[in-house]
């Protein structure tokens, strides 16, 4: 059977094609790159080779113009033997804990879900609108975001209200869950059994978070109720004092300009006044660039150690996303700050992008894995549609 994915993160819409047989192979696979800014599609086939690339101008295009755009591309794809469609659906709440057929009363669910993701959720339900009206009756699987965290326990995923506020689901979800799903099974799939034990991944893309995990599974991770806690983010700004919020509500702000404050303007964008792209911040001589990136990486070292107490000890730290995948100097920076723990960098492995960047003697064994939330999506849609 042949598979659609798409994965609308909060600057980027990712899209593959996958052959579902015995095995999961990927046929072609592309990103839009940017949006919001000066998006800039590329595509390439199966063996990666590059087959289409085309840019837009700055401003003119949505998530939403740009996926008309993208299935129109597709429309020869989207033909009679496409089985189904997988979507990346950030936030499940409570009741979407595994996989899911959409119809229109799980669309209409995860639509009350919005408020908590506005950067994903609205995208990614656009996605599903939008095959539906090119493919009416065609299967779509929802895959959520949220899905991994449900080992956590009740202490991790608790706030310190009143009870009532958790009984109307107010508490840490967790979010970049086919991601970790995605990470565990590569250590998994090693002979090391890279999965045992007391592991840290950082998911460092545009949205960041870390994920603490015993055995392969989430014991804790750094965002919760929405995607806006934990670390320093591309445009959002992560933990932050919630007397912060009151006081921009007394000064007169209402809740559209504090979310739009809170998940666009701020992070990386914000302390830098330059960009969200971690590239344009190492690239840049601007000290207030300088600034962003040394607040990103002393974001990630704190909650680290916090992630760590709360795992009893770290044996593997795991790079990943966009960020942990391809910048060296960061990675440097972030292992340089978790020596306490007894972390040990090989420059040369870590310039090369190494799967294993730490020396021998390393007590905790640093890596980088390759995400491919794409990937998830399938083998969890291919198991839906075999029932
Ligand atoms: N070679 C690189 N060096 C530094 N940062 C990079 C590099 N390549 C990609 N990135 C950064 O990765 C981030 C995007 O990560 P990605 O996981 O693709 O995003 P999304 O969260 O939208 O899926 C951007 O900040 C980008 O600058
Ligand atoms: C949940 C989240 O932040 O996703 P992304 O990294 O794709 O923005
Ligand atoms: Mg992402």
């Amino acid at each position: 059977m042949t598979i659609l994915c798409l994965n609308a993160g909060s600057s980027s819409l990712k899209f593959a094609m996958f052959a579902a047989d015995a095995e999961i192979t990927l046929h072609g696979h592309g990103k839009i790159e940017n949006i919001g800014d000066t998006p800039h599609l590329l595509a390439w086939d199966g063996s990666n080779r590059l087959t289409l690339e085309r840019r837009w101008e700055t401003g003119t295009q949505t998530h939403e113009t740009l996926l008309g755009a993208l299935l129109e591309m597709l429309e020869g794809e989207l033909g009679a033997d496409l089985s189904g469609v997988g979507h990346r659906v950030v936030h499940g709440g409570d009741r979407y804990t595994a996989p899911v057929t959409v119809d229109a009363a799980v669309l209409k669910d995860l639509d009350t879900l919005c408020p908590l993701a506005p950067l994903h959720q609205p995208h990614n339900l656009a996605g599903i609108r939008a095959v539906a009206l090119h493919r009416p009756g065609l299967p779509q699987i929802a895959c959520f975001d949220t899905a991994f965290h449900q080992t956590q326990s009740e202490t991790a995923r608790r706030f310190a209200l009143p009870r009532r506020f958790e009984a109307q689901g107010v508490r840490r979800y967790g979010f970049h869950g086919l991601s970790y799903e995605y990470i565990v099974r590569q250590l998994r799939s090693d002979e090391r059994q890279a999965a045992a034990g007391r592991v840290i991944a950082a998911h460092l893309g545009n949205g960041a978070s870390l994920c603490a995990m015993r055995d392969g599974r989430s014991m804790d991770t750094t965002m919760g109720f929405t995607a806006l806690d934990g670390l320093v983010m591309g445009t959002r700004c992560g933990t932050i004092d919630a007397g912060v919020l009151l006081y921009l509500m007394q000064q007169g702000m209402d809740d559209a300009a504090i979310e739009h404050l809170l998940y666009s303007q701020s992070g990386l964008l914000g302390v830098s006044g330059l960009s969200n792209d971690m590239r344009t911040l190492l690239a840049s001589d601007d000290p207030h660039a300088a600034e962003a990136v040394a607040l990103f990486v002393y974001r990630i070292v704190r909650e680290t150690g916090g992630l760590a107490a709360s795992l009893g000890g770290l044996d593997r730290f795991v790079f990943t996303g966009g960020i942990g995948e391809n910048a060296a100097e960061i990675r440097a920076r972030v292992a340089a700050g978790l020596g306490w723990l007894g972390a040990e960098i090989d420059p040369d492995a870590n310039a090369r992008g190494a799967q294993i960047i730490s020396t021998p003697a390393s007590r905790v064994q640093l890596c980088v894995v390759a995400t491919d939330e794409e990937r998830m999506i399938a083998m969890h849609t291919a198991d839906l549609l075999k029932g």
